[in-house]
């Protein structure tokens, strides 16, 4: 926040969002931040950021080519891959390293307990460096692209809605007084928690998934010529489910449907017409870490900051930028006013 302009100057809160959860990420993941927030971040930290980004991208392009994905050629996704795996593989040697070592202290019973890492636990498994890094940057694609979009989506509304942020501004400074946010008052604020479920409804950073039926499956609609009768999906048929139509369907979400209103949260309780995080047995495991690390960002914005606005020159309607996940295709340009200036 301290890099920001304080003075209205318009920044790309979209471009912020992105570093920002990679930071986070890897802090969280790996126990060390790329650190790509700061403006004095490392040439490593750099050239990690622009290689995992173009790795994101390629895995995307990868995704949509299917079978075809072996075909699939770009210079700089090789190198953009090999750069990601230089960066983060001295720090997984390094959690083995450690590991193991705790593991023998913990034998002569001289060892301490540490930070709790992801990859600190997981190199204690004793599974192979190679399959550590694929786990890490697993969950590192899962966690970073998709809350950076959420973020961006967010700061896009709180600055096209001045009533909704003053609402938001009211129930922060009415909870905190002033204080920084502690877990229970992120859970506490509800106008908060309808706003992001509103914005994780018009803007689902995963617009759309796939699923396989395993065996041949027959579901209770979807068939006949007005879709209500039951229809049957064979083994190995890949079935497609748009989760940014369904989010946006009036039959299912009233006529204001394309409105952003946080206040429908009062009354809705969604079943499977509502799925940013999926649902059933995979249903994304990280969504309270990043509904909490989403809350935390906006209370601190809306703290800081008396007006975010966007500017005169950004005032055209959402536009989507679909690759892994969905970002706001001209950014997510802010014009932010320090509280006090
Ligand atoms: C707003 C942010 C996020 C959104 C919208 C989101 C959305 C999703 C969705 C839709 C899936 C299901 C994919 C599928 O089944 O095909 C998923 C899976 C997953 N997510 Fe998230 N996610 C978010 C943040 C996170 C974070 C912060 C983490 C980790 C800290 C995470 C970790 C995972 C993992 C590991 C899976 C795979 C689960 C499995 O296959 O069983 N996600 N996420």
């Amino acid at each position: 926040m301290a890099a920001l302009p304080k003075d209205g100057q318009a920044v790309d809160m979209q471009e912020w969002a992105f570093r920002f959860t990679l930071d986070v990420g890897t802090e969280f993941l790996l126990g060390t931040s790329s650190g790509v927030l700061d403006p004095q971040a490392t040439e490593l930290g750099r050239r990690f950021a622009w290689a995992f980004n173009l790795g994101v991208d390629g895995v995307a392009q990868k995704i949509r080519l299917g079978s075809l994905a072996p075909l699939y050629y770009n210079a700089d996704y090789g190198k953009a891959c090999k750069m990601v795996h230089e960066y983060v593989d001295p720090i997984v040697l390094a959690a083995i390293e450690a590991a193991q070592k705790t593991g023998s202290e913990r034998h002569s019973n001289v060892g301490e307990e540490k930070r709790y890492t992801f990859l600190a636990a997981l190199a204690s498994e004793g599974i192979s460096p190679k399959k550590t890094r694929d786990h890490v940057l697993n969950i590192l694609i899962a966690a970073r692209d998709t809350s950076a979009c959420l973020m961006s989506a967010a700061f896009f509304e709180l600055a096209r809605q001045p009533g909704i942020q003053a609402k938001l501004r009211a129930e922060v400074d009415r909870q905190l007084e002033g204080r920084l946010p502690r877990y229970d008052d992120l859970k506490d604020m509800t106008y908060l928690n309808w706003f992001i479920k509103e914005a994780l409804r018009l803007y689902p950073p995963i617009p759309m998934n796939i699923r396989v039926a395993n065996k041949d499956t027959m579901l209770p609609v979807g068939g006949g010529p007005d879709g209500s009768a039951p229809i049957f999906v064979p083994a190995g048929q890949e079935v497609v489910y748009q989760i940014f139509s369904t989010h946006r369907r009036r039959d299912l979400w009233g006529e204001d449907a394309d409105q952003f209103r946080p206040e429908r949260w009062e009354t809705v309780r969604p079943h499977f017409q509502y799925l940013p995080f999926n649902g059933g047995p995979r249903i994304c495991p990280g969504q309270q870490f990043a509904l909490l690390e989403t809350s935390f960002v906006l209370v601190r914005f809306l703290q800081e900051y008396s007006r975010l606005e966007a500017p005169a020159t950004s005032q055209q309607p959402w536009t989507e930028n679909y690759t892994l996940t969905c970002s706001v295709g001209q950014g997510s340009w802010v014009k932010l006013t320090k509280r006090g200036g």
